[in-house]
């Protein structure tokens, strides 16, 4: 392995064979490291013992309980967050010029005993900062910078790197840190779950990460650049810097696919952050799974802007007014509702300016009003005569007494089912999911609300009779729709018991962290500790969720995954080039103080609805008032593939400059053409041929979409443990997926299949072919079926 760039550090590597010296020091770390560990399990004790406390305390009056509600929340977060830095808790050591070492870790540790003085700093903390951006020519104080490696509690070896521009230099590159610990991550062999970079942050990186909450920080780089693994580090990094400010509302990410998300899902955790939100837009929606595929062309359609008109106008389709008058029978009698009637209570109801289903009482109070002026005709009362009801003897104000008929009535026609079939008719009420199912399953209702479009267009969103489900298209469309429509009480009492059973999921969880800390922690609790644990057992998961609706938000993630008017406190997309115009918009209405962070790469767009610039995109909202920020060094395309993929960009813009790699393999990327009818026997050859250089990694295949379910067959049949589809399983050693599916994944080896095809398939061809060509981390093939170069075309 060798380095692409010089640099200024020394480093020195401590292990098996070291000399005394090391040995020694060695020695020294593993004693600190392992005082760090006692701490941590004094922490995490003492958080079981205060969580089981917590849990047992019933009663008391609401404010009492609401107030054990969040201390529950917040020892059962503390049990977690000990946990989850069991591994690799303390990374680094500062040492200085002046003062004393400070010692680097996954999480604050702090000596209640002295001062409060750190004894491990949080790799958030202010403090922490320059051990990731210290360098030898502008050294912050830094003398030597240690990365201490660790397998389980004990410390395996020693990184240093003397910070001195005069000290002997055992390698040429500038502006990496902690080299050898970062090319040891980046040759490792991947798992299939994304891990995180807290020990090897880079300094371009470092100051994203820590790029101030507020405003649109757009950050844009090549593949590789490590822009998910910033993403997911700024999240941990705003959470401890912005506790305060984010707890109760949350942060979402947002990724382009589930299997992405199940990739990334380990990373958060394991840095002590579990209540983020991951979601993908067609997870958006409350209620709706969008679990439908459909045709790209379908998709790029319901993404356009001008859908938000054509659902204003569908909304608008369904204030009805009749061609003919309506006939009513009431209370025995004939009437006839006139379309002028109709047409001047709805003008009147919109001119309010209230939304569809919270204007439908507007129109019924209209309607009613109309109809009871018919009956009072009838039946003779005139509210504007002296006497309405004709007799003398009529006891007082006959004025009152004729608008108290009338009241009664609109009340009487309110309560009548011709009367509301007629209002259902003219002015119903519509739930999202009914208001596009009636207009794509309808060609005159399209026609009226997009004309815009043309027939084609809408030829192509209609739908058969028998369409279920929801695409992910479909969810910034449902989206909308409820913002036009308002929503009406059925729905908030839906979501408030789906609340409800997600508290009593949430208070299951706690209960089963006390469980299980009681059996962690009952070996060596005293007696009567011991006694409170297992009074957990006398809690219920119900009773604790009724507790917990008053409690603070400590469940944050899970009311905000569940409330579609949630409003977060910051929002951060990967891959944000996939986003739609629909789908900016659904986006923008859950972060109105626009706190975002966009990661992605304007070059690797695939969707043909998604962008191309940030600044179309963003202009609506922000207009340009957005910074960018830039990453430019690819940690994961070796030099020699990375050379290949840069001739493909060049196909996409000339102006792209391709990331530069940190690395070289000296493997150059194999390139072979076979015909096309020996295109899938070849590929089992490789894949077989592949399977045995892997050691522990993983293969990727990535074959044209069209060609997926033949090309995927034949390499399931040819080698165990192969997986596909959407749901493909990662850890698997052979993945099977086409371009779409592998978006922001990588492989050690990936087998390109048909890159002519794949370039062919979508007017974003090429940039589909440049995200193949970037996903491999040490090997790559290109297997073709025609004789066309990749980049000549
Ligand atoms: N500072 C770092 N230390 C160690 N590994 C890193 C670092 N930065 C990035 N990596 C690794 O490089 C690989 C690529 O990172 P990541 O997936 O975040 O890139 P990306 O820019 O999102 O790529 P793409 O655009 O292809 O989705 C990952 O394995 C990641 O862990």
């Amino acid at each position: 392995m060798q380095l692409s760039h010089g640099e200024t550090v020394l480093s020195t590597h401590s292990g098996a064979g070291d000399d005394g010296r090391h040995a020694d020091e060695i020695g020294h770390e593993q004693k600190y490291v392992s005082m760090l560990y006692d701490r941590l399990d004094d922490l995490r004790r003492q958080a079981a013992r205060r969580l089981a406390t917590a849990l047992r305390n019933t009663g008391g009056t609401r404010q009492e309980q609401s107030q054990r509600d969040s201390n529950v929340g917040m020892y059962a977060e503390q049990v977690d967050r000990y946990g989850a830095v069991e591994n690799g808790l303390c990374f680094g050591r500062l040492d200085f010029h002046d003062g004393e070492p400070l010692y680097i870790g996954r999480l604050g540790i702090f000596d209640d005993s002295h001062d409060y003085e750190p004894l491990l700093l949080d790799w958030r903390a202010p403090a922490a900062r320059p051990f990731y951006l210290a360098t030898a020519a502008a050294p912050e104080g830094v003398r030597r910078r240690r990365h201490i490696r660790s397998r389980l509690r004990t410390v395996t070896g020693l990184d240093d790197e003397v910070l001195d521009l005069d000290a002997p230099r055992s390698s040429r590159h500038e502006e990496l840190t902690g080299e050898a610990v970062l090319l040891a991550a980046l040759n490792a062999s991947r798992t299939g779950r994304m891990g995180d970079i807290v020990e090897t942050i880079q300094a371009e990186q470092d100051r994203v990460i820590r790029s101030d909450l507020a405003g649109v920080l757009v950050v844009q780089g090549g593949p590789g650049t490590g822009k998910t693994a910033v993403a997911l580090h700024r999240a941990a990094y705003l959470l401890y810097t912005y506790r305060e400010q984010l707890a109760g509302r949350g942060v979402l990410i947002v990724g382009p696919n589930p299997t992405f998300l199940h990739y990334i899902s380990q990373v958060l955790p394991a840095l002590a952050e579990t209540g983020v939100l991951l979601r993908t837009v067609g997870d958006l929606f409350p209620g709706v799974g969008a679990d439908r595929t459909e045709p790209d062309e379908v998709a790029e359609i319901k993404g356009r802007v001008a859908m938000a008109e054509v659902l204003a106008a569908a909304v608008r389709d369904r204030q009805v007014v009749p061609d003919e008058p309506l006939e009513i029978v009431f209370d025995q009698e004939r009437y006839l509702l006139d379309p002028a009637t109709c047409a001047a209570a709805r003008d009147r109801v919109r001119r309010t300016g209230k939304v569809h289903n919270l204007a439908r009482p507007l129109f019924e109070v209209e309607i009613a009003h109309a109809l009871a002026e018919l009956v009072a005709d009838r039946i003779g009362i005139d509210p504007y005569a002296d006497d309405p009801l004709g007799g003398d003897d009529a006891p007082g104000d006959p004025q009152i007494l004729a608008e108290a008929d009338l009241a009664e009535i609109r009340r009487e026609l309110h309560a009548d089912p011709e009367v509301r079939a007629v209002l259902d008719r003219l002015w119903p009420v519509l739930s999202p999911q009914r208001l596009l199912t009636d207009l794509f399953g309808s060609a005159e209702r399209l026609a009226t609300a997009a004309p815009q479009l043309t027939d084609a267009e809408r030829g192509l969103l209609l739908r058969g009779p028998d369409w279920t489900g929801w695409t992910e298209a479909d969810v910034p469309l449902l989206d909308e729709a409820a913002e036009l429509l308002g929503e009406d009480e059925r729905a908030i009492q839906a979501r408030q018991e789906r609340e409800r059973r997600q508290r009593i999921e949430y208070a299951e969880g706690a209960l089963e962290i006390a469980r299980g800390s009681q059996s962690i922690d009952l070996e060596d609790a005293p007696e009567d500790e011991a006694e409170i644990l297992t009074a957990t057992d006398l809690i219920d998961a119900d009773r604790l969720a009724d507790r917990q609706e008053y409690g603070d938000g400590l469940s944050t993630a899970q009311r905000a995954a569940a409330d579609r008017r949630w409003a977060f406190g910051h929002i951060i997309v990967d891959e944000a080039q996939e986003l739609s115009p629909m789908a900016w918009r659904l986006l923008m209405r859950r972060i109105p103080s626009r706190s975002m962070t966009l990661v992605g790469d304007v070059a690797q767009t695939g969707s043909p609805a998604g962008t191309a610039a940030w600044d179309t995109a963003l202009e609506p909202y922000v207009g340009g008032r957005w910074r960018l920020a830039q990453l430019t060094v690819s940690y994961r395309t070796p030099a020699e593939i990375m050379a290949l993929a840069a001739k493909v960009l060049a196909e996409i813009d000339p102006t792209l400059e391709p990331p530069r790699s940190v690395r070289e393999t000296g493997e150059q990327p194999r390139d072979e053409t076979v015909r096309p009818a020996a295109l899938a026997g070849r590929l089992v050859e490789l894949v077989r041929d592949e399977a045995t250089r892997l050691d522990d990694g993983r293969l990727g295949v990535l074959v044209p979409a069209g060609r997926v379910h033949e090309l995927a067959r034949a390499v399931a049949d040819a080698v165990a443990d192969a997986s596909t589809g959407n749901a493909a399983d990662l850890a698997s050693p052979v993945v099977v997926l086409t371009v779409r599916q592998a978006k922001g994944l990588e492989f050690d080896s990936v087998l390109v299949v048909d890159p002519d095809r794949i370039v062919a398939e979508s007017p974003r061809g090429h940039r589909d072919l440049y995200v193949a060509l970037t996903r491999a981390t040490q090997r790559l093939t290109v297997l073709r079926a025609t004789p066309e170069p990749v980049s000549g075309r």
